[in-house]
């Protein structure tokens, strides 16, 4: 059967499914017959407009992308977070062994940011960490005392039910989102900041007076390379970090195929990017591995199937890509032990009930990660 043919089999009208056989957004061109993808010059752009998302079906009692914001053509949009104060000498919060807490989830690519820099920095030792039950629902992530689940814990500071708890507790009237990770301030009983990539560069530099000389060297954001991090962490970030979200929580087929495009493209450019090269920017680990990393390792486990980001796997269409992904987690423990498949795959599977309202979560791949 043609790709029009089963489009007409889905109950898809043939006008409906010749105008889906061509469609050309932002200069990228799907001709769906043929599965290429050809480039223009000169895209079209419309000005975002921001609204809450009212169309998606709301058969659940959970907090999933219903809450998300979404642009009228249907397409995702993340929102800042809210708590972006810096730990400094000097500041309302200095550095300080046994005074900060951090709290993630092992689901959470952003999270999981924040625990691969504070292994690599060795500051595990006086920043503890607790990590919440991978199953977000009505009131956003519960601590495992609300809801069991094998390596969640419950919070030992305040014993909260929910994250939710300890945002009301720094901030009575608070109305953002409940985001993790959240970096804790136990001394004041507050929030120091709940955004991953200002909290990694805290944990670059905030407390090497604390630690032995060869982790205080460690600068994953060294002077001399930030133009090019920064460079590169400007399309990586939302074609790729976001853009899985954007592909996944897209509620328009047009809205979908434009995020999923460019991903795929961005994901063509880091290939050429990594090939001959063990890191993305000069010859050193540097965030911007570290940022694409969490990203890359939950792909073929989850983005591929549940955000239908299905273009190509990472195993078997980016050969440079994989073996990079391959050789942090299996060569750097600080990258291994701070993921954790199950938590991962339950979570998106699970809490997303209007991409998945079956939670059933998949049995594959197998296995999660390829050993080198
Ligand atoms: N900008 C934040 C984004 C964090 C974020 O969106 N975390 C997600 C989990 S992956 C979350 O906690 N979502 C809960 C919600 O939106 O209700 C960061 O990078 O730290």
């Amino acid at each position: 059967m043609t790709h029009h043919g089963s489009l007409l089999f889905l109950g898809i009208t043939s006008s409906r499914a010749l105008r889906l056989r061509h469609q050309t957004f932002r200069g990228i061109h799907i001709n769906r017959s043929s599965n290429f993808v050809t480039h223009f010059a000169n895209p079209p752009t419309r000005p975002p407009s921001i609204r809450t998302m009212s169309t998606a079906r709301d058969t659940t009692d959970q907090s999933d992308i219903t809450k998300m914001k979404t642009e009228p053509d249907g397409s995702f949009k993340r929102a800042d977070a809210s708590f972006r104060n810096t730990i400094q000498r000097g500041g309302k919060f200095e550095p300080e062994r046994d005074r900060y807490h951090l709290y993630v989830s092992y689901a959470c690519p952003w999270a999981t940011r924040t625990l691969i820099v504070r292994k690599l920095k060795g500051i595990d030792e006086f920043i503890p960490v607790t990590v919440v039950s991978p199953r977000m629902g009505t009131h956003g992530w519960p601590f495992a005392n609300a809801d069991p689940f094998p390596g969640a814990d419950s919070d030992p500071l305040y014993q909260s039910e929910h994250v939710k708890d300890l945002y009301l507790k720094a901030e009575r009237n608070y109305g953002g989102r409940f985001t993790v990770p959240v970096l804790w301030d136990k001394k004041l009983q507050s929030i120091v900041n709940n955004e991953s990539s200002e909290i990694i560069r805290m944990f670059n530099v905030a407390f090497n007076e604390f630690i032995p000389a060869e982790k205080a060297a460690l600068d994953f954001y060294p002077v001399e390379l930030r133009a090019e991090i920064d460079a590169v962490n400007e399309w990586i970030y939302p074609n790729i970090n976001n853009g899985v979200y954007r592909s996944g929580f897209a509620t328009t087929q047009a809205a979908y195929e434009k995020a999923v495009v460019e991903l795929f493209d961005a994901l063509d450019k880091v290939e050429k990017l990594l090939t001959g090269k063990d890191f993305l920017v000069g010859d050193r680990l540097t965030e911007a591995d570290i940022r694409l990393w969490v990203t890359i390792i939950r792909f073929d486990p989850v983005y591929v199937g549940h955000f239908k980001c299905n273009i190509r796997t990472i195993r078997d269409g980016y050969p440079a890509i994989h073996k990079w992904m391959q050789k942090l987690y299996w060569n750097n423990d600080a990258f291994k032990s701070s993921t954790n498949f199950d938590h991962i795959k339950t979570h998106y599977y699970w809490s997303h009930a209007a991409i998945n309202p079956t939670r059933i979560v998949p049995v594959g791949p197998i296995p999660n990660i390829r050993p080198l």
